[in-house]
């Protein structure tokens, strides 16, 4: 379910009338996704701007005042040659606007599917674009700070309070005790960029090996290149419930990231305890997803414990894990 606010035809078209990308011809809702309502939106087109894009409803968890900061960030990597999908600015030169009371945006649509099973190679491109991303990040002028570092995840997991999280899973309770302890330990001097920090395989588009599209940049803010690398390590080398960890899948991911950007000593060494911090950030949003989400809502709720299985994973495999 990612609709989650019809539009008329009408609306529609007065809305994509705002744009110099021709006359709609067609808006078909987009399943995949949690957090936004999606279209693919088909239009007669423009020399401009083409004929196929995505139109954005921004639903929850985004704070509206930070759009230009994503949007803007989205161009910036277009523009510097990122698989990004760029914005399309309506005939005022404003990048989002406001529709029966939410922001909208017109992106580029780009071609590609989302794997489910990444292959080594695939995990090796997208290592590659992550470290170009990076690269290309770093003289964007806008900043934006973590707020899902693991003291928040701390602070998340304690407010969801200990009766709820055991209610979940009897395992969840002992992770508030786990994400202070790596907080307290968080490294503070790794080298930072501009970070996607929700790089899973439902946010990157792919043709083949190919990499067509890094998507969702929802989560982007300011913090350290190697945490970008170990949540992305996360999100790719286990199966989804993280009961199998793949270790050809994981060390391809940071082989393709390596021969772009070599990461220093401090980052290597610091990756088991980066990725226990992002196994974290998932247990906690989504034991507070879990909690908060209305047993009626046309949403598939994510299970905490994919993720506490990595973690375990992590402290108990420690840094062979990341072995160059
Ligand atoms: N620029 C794009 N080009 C092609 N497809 C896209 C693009 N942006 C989003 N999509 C499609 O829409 C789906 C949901 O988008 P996403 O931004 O991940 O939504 P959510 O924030 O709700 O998770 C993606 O899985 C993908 O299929
Ligand atoms: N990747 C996160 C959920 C974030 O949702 P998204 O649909 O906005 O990518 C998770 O798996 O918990």
């Amino acid at each position: 379910m990612a609709v989650y606010t019809q539009l008329s035809a009408e609306v529609l078209g007065d809305l994509i009338a705002q744009y110099d990308v021709g006359e709609l011809v067609s808006a078909k809702g987009i399943a995949e996704g949690v957090s936004n309502s999606n279209w693919l939106v088909e239009t007669t087109g423009s020399a401009a701007n083409g004929r196929r894009f995505i139109l954005t409803m921004y639903e929850r968890r985004i704070d509206i005042a930070e759009l230009p900061f994503f949007l803007g960030l989205l161009d910036h990597l277009a523009a510097n040659g990122c698989p990004v999908p760029r914005t399309i600015h309506d005939r005022s030169g404003a990048s989002s606007r406001m529709l029966h009371g939410k922001a909208v945006a017109l992106i580029e649509f780009l071609p590609g599917v989302s794997v489910g099973q990444p292959t080594p190679a695939q995990s090796r491109s997208v290592g590659r674009v992550l470290a170009e991303m990076h690269a290309k990040a770093q003289d964007f002028s806008e900043t934006r700070a973590n707020d899902l570092d693991p003291h928040a995840s701390a602070r998340v997991l304690a407010d969801c309070g200990e009766e709820a999280l055991q209610a979940i899973d009897p395992a969840l309770p002992a992770m508030i005790g786990v994400a202070n302890e790596v907080a307290e330990n968080w490294p503070q001097d790794l080298p930072q960029s501009i970070i996607h920090s929700d790089l899973f395989p439902d946010n990157v588009l792919m043709l083949g090996e190919t990499v067509s599209a890094l998507i969702d940049f929802y989560f982007a803010c300011n913090d350290a290149m190697a945490y970008d690398l170990a949540v992305t390590h996360a999100a790719w080398s286990f199966s989804g419930d993280g009961r199998d960890f793949r270790p050809d899948v994981g060390r391809a991911l940071i082989e393709g990231y390596e021969a772009v950007r070599p990461l220093a000593q401090d980052e290597r060494e610091a990756l088991p305890l980066l990725a226990q911090g992002a196994a974290l950030r998932f247990i906690s949003s989504r034991a507070q997803d879990w909690i908060d989400t209305p047993a009626d809502a046309l949403v598939t709720k994510k299970d905490p414990m994919d993720f506490v299985r990595r973690l375990e994973f992590y402290r108990r495999e420690g840094k062979d894990v990341f072995a160059a």
